[in-house]
């Protein structure tokens, strides 16, 4: 039986989304209407979801937006070309390239041309080094929706222990970048790691990135601990699971989240912020 607290990124985000709503309001009284580009590339069904969800939530939040869909066999010199045109474009704040793209493509060439300034995935290099140093940046929108939910807990991080499983350059890395910057200590777990559930059991906070469903269960959890599952899984069934056995893992950790309503709710609503903010700074506002 479940007892644990639950960690709703449903509600959570409902309510960032309300304040960044009235400040966009705010902003639309001075012509500040801030602009997202989001560009998908081929026909990845998982990639579909997010896209609608990301469109929905830019019109709920009165932001301009403007869905590119290509060709899976688009070349890469007409996709940097679009992405120079949106670098150019004044109306437009933020740019997402949805990612996995066709292997023709290289994804690094395409994050690279990405105007820093309007790179609201966080994943430009100058943003990531950015992360590293601790300079003011655009933060990647998942591991931001993490810190985000680990904060809604009222659980203080300074002091704790942190694990992190994977260490992917757009999860795990970044995830324990900002556990550090909230003085957690972090121990990092991936493929190579000998003894993981020794480590993970001393978590006070475990961050599941490994892209495996209900891989980890109550065995690898100290009691109480936060759990916070970034997985997204579809099963055979269609159903969506996450990296963590939520039934399992509940029934000894402190608060946890579940998927879907947890982490995927969160990744949206941090890159509404960092569009709200990449149009600030554009209209030296912020
Ligand atoms: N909620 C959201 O908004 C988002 C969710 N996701 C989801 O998060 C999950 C992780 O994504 P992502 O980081 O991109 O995935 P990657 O596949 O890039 O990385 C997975 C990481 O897990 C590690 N790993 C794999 N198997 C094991 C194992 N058996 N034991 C320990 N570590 C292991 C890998 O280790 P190694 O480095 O050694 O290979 C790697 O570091 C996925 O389910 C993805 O769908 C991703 C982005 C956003
Ligand atoms: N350039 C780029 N940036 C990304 O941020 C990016 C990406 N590419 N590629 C794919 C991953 C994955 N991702 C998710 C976004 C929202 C949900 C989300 O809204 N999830 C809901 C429900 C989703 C559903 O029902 O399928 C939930 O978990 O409750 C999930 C996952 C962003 N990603």
């Amino acid at each position: 039986m479940t007892t644990a607290q639950i960690i709703s990124g449903k509600q959570v985000s409902d309510e960032i989304r309300q304040n960044l709503k009235t400040e966009v309001e705010g902003l639309a009284a001075q012509g500040c209407v801030p602009g997202l580009a989001v560009v998908l590339v081929g026909e990845d069904p998982a990639s579909q979801v997010y896209v609608r969800n990301k469109a929905k939530a830019c019109e709920d939040l009165g932001f301009y937006s403007e869905v590119h869909r290509l060709d899976a066999d688009t070349s890469q010199e007409d996709l940097l070309a679009l992405v120079h045109k949106l670098n150019g474009q004044t109306d437009i704040n933020g740019i997402l390239v949805q990612l996995p793209l066709p292997e023709h493509i290289e994804e690094k060439a395409v994050i690279n041309a990405i105007s820093p300034e309007k790179d609201v995935d966080g994943f430009h290099p100058v943003n990531v080094g950015n992360l590293v140093i601790g300079d003011d940046s655009l933060l990647p929108c998942t591991p931001a929706g993490v810190i985000e939910l680990i904060k809604h807990t009222g659980i203080e991080m300074s002091g704790k222990h942190a694990v992190v499983i994977g260490r992917s350059n757009i999860v795990g890395k970044p995830v324990s970048l900002l556990l550090q910057r909230e003085n957690a200590t972090v121990t990092m777990c991936h493929s190579r790691t000998a003894n993981m559930k020794e480590l993970t059991r001393q978590a006070d906070i475990l961050v599941v990135a490994v892209g495996r469903a209900n891989f980890v269960d109550a065995s690898y959890i100290k009691p109480g601990a936060v759990v916070i599952d970034v997985g997204i899984n579809r099963l055979e069934t269609g159903k969506l699971a996450g990296d963590v056995d939520f039934e399992s893992a509940s029934t000894v950790s402190g608060p946890i989240t579940p998927v879907p309503g947890g982490v995927g709710p969160m990744t949206i609503t941090m890159l509404m912020k960092n569009t709200l903010l990449a149009a600030k700074r554009a209209h030296g506002l912020s």
